[in-house]
């Protein structure tokens, strides 16, 4: 049994003229574990979201953990300094980067979790050996660069591979879904082994967005494997 499932509302669909109070509205009793921040080049998916300036204000403006997801090319020049910034956890695309160990350890002399991300293509093969020197693995589960598509399902035995491989190592590692992440798709994800949920348009699309989070993670604690 993995532990309990963490909430990571993302971001990246709120309204971002209110950012302090969209986060506000995840905060509280039951709430979110975390926020995800999407960081978007234009280069590496075709779509430009913000960089360092609204990742720090966002880490100042909540005592909640913050999850950079940083979807950019170079990722072995860039994420440190989200780490500086005082991200939680930094996660770079194994696509991204070319010294992905070397990256970790950085990450880890800065304070931050690592994270490893695959994109829908990559497989798990392509980080399984580097697995141990990371405290999270994100699989997504759309294709990186926008919100609101749809869970792609044929990634649920990406999920459960790396569930096993987790099981057989003994690894210390959470396993991330980014995209499509909604109440008619979460407990397929957990059944399937992910602990971490990032759910963006299922959150901020919803009136109550702390009604919401409540109900993907009592979806997720009764599927987890
Ligand atoms: O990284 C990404 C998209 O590239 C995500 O974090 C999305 O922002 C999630 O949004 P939904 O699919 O949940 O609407
Ligand atoms: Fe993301």
């Amino acid at each position: 049994m993995t532990a309990a499932p963490a909430i990571h509302p993302s971001i990246l669909n709120a309204d971002v003229s209110r950012l302090a109070d969209e986060i506000a509205r995840i905060c509280g009793p039951g709430g979110a574990d975390g926020v995800h921040v999407d960081v978007m080049d234009n280069h590496f998916v075709p779509n430009l979201s913000w960089g360092l300036p609204v990742v720090e204000a966002v880490v100042g403006c909540t005592g909640l953990p913050i999850d950079a997801h940083l979807m950019i090319e170079d990722a072995d020049r860039w994420a440190p300094a989200y780490a500086e910034a005082g991200c939680t956890t930094v996660t770079a695309h194994a696509e991204a980067t070319t010294a992905p160990v070397r990256l970790a350890a950085e990450l880890h002399r800065l304070g931050a979790r690592a994270g490893i991300a695959l994109r829908p293509a990559t497989p798990l093969a392509a980080v399984a050996d580097v697995l141990g020197d990371f405290e999270m693995l994100l699989i997504m589960t759309v294709e990186p660069g926008f919100g609101g598509q749809s869970f792609i399902e044929s990634m649920l035995p990406k999920i459960q591979g790396a569930r096993r491989l987790v099981g057989q190592r003994g690894l210390e590692l959470s396993i991330q879904i980014d995209g499509g992440v909604s109440a008619a798709t979460i407990e397929r994800a957990a059944e399937a082994g992910a602990d971490v949920f990032v759910a963006g348009s299922a959150v901020y699309g919803a009136d109550d967005a702390l009604a919401a989070i409540g109900e993907l993670r009592a979806l997720a604690a009764a599927h987890m494997c």
